[in-house]
């Protein structure tokens, strides 16, 4: 049965890579393909999930949800997604992260791409940012069977948000947008303090600016956009993190 399963995910791998981003869009399709080599499609309906060393079973799943954590640099966003895993059994998947994971992968193509973008708080193109989300989703269902997903910092602009809603928007349930509400000053606070001791190229006041600006001028259209739907959950993040994480509690214990 694996080898059923291990086929059929290869053929239709081929299919993805030929075909998941119109060749068209910036003409970049090719580039992208060594993200996406391990790139496998998300189930529609069901996925069989390794649960225990002596067997296998089918699990029945519906679409992967999806929350995204939205908010300005240094909100606390990373911060309670570790508590919102820990409470709730969500995975947290780190746009930042994963880029920042690619940046530093040995041979990658778009590791200084994505340093340049970091350094100035610009947006690293969707394709590149999608295809390591799509990777990890499929990553973690495969190897855990849990489907239940925090995507940290993304989307965050109107290409973000485009790219993901022509590739994935069909194949997740959007459950909601936790959206973390704080004032420029905290978060520049904050980040300068984390930049300590990080060692992130952009925790530092000239990147932060550009960060900040990149955060007014781009991703509050996101966020008025999914608020517009409804779908945006507000917190105020200027409290402490356990005071934040009592409020993010009410609004994960209301979900079923
Ligand atoms: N509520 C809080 N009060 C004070 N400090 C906080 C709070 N939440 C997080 N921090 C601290 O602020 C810094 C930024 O937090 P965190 O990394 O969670 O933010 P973020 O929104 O994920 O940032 P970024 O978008 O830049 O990755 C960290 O050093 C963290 O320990
Ligand atoms: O979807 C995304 C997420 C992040 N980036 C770039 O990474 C840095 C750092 O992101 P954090 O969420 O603060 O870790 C961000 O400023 C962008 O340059 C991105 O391009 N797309």
């Amino acid at each position: 049965m694996t080898s059923v399963i291990a086929r059929t995910t290869t053929s239709v791998l081929h299919h993805h890579i030929k075909h998941c981003w119109s060749a068209t869009r910036i003409g970049v399709s090719k580039q992208f393909a060594n993200i996406r080599q391990t790139a496998l499609p998300l189930p529609s309906k069901s996925i069989r999930v390794s649960t225990c060393p002596f067997g296998t079973k089918y699990s029945v799943m519906g679409k992967p949800k999806v929350v995204f954590v939205l908010g300005p640099p240094g909100s606390g966003k990373g911060t309670q997604c570790e508590k919102i895993v820990k409470e709730f059994g969500y995975t947290h998947l780190s746009a930042g992260d994963l880029l920042r994971e690619e940046r530093n992968r040995e041979g990658s193509e778009f590791g200084a791409l994505i340093e340049d973008n970091i350094k100035n708080g610009r947006i690293v193109p969707v394709e590149i940012t999608c295809a390591l989300l799509e990777n990890a989703m499929n990553k973690t269902i495969q190897a855990t069977g849990n489907d239940r997903f925090l995507i940290d910092g993304f989307p965050r602009n109107e290409d973000n948000l485009q790219g993901w809603t022509s590739k994935m928007a069909d194949k997740v349930e959007q459950q909601f947008v936790l959206f973390f509400e704080c004032s420029e000053q905290q978060c520049t606070e904050r980040c300068l303090k984390r930049g300590e001791s990080s060692g992130r190229s952009d925790d530092n006041a000239e990147s932060l600016k550009k960060r900040f600006n990149t955060y007014i001028n781009d991703t509050v259209a996101i966020i008025k956009h999914y608020e517009e739907l409804q779908l945006v959950k507000k917190i105020d993040a200027s409290a402490s993190p356990d005071a934040v994480f009592e409020h993010v509690k009410t609004i994960f214990g209301e979900q079923k």
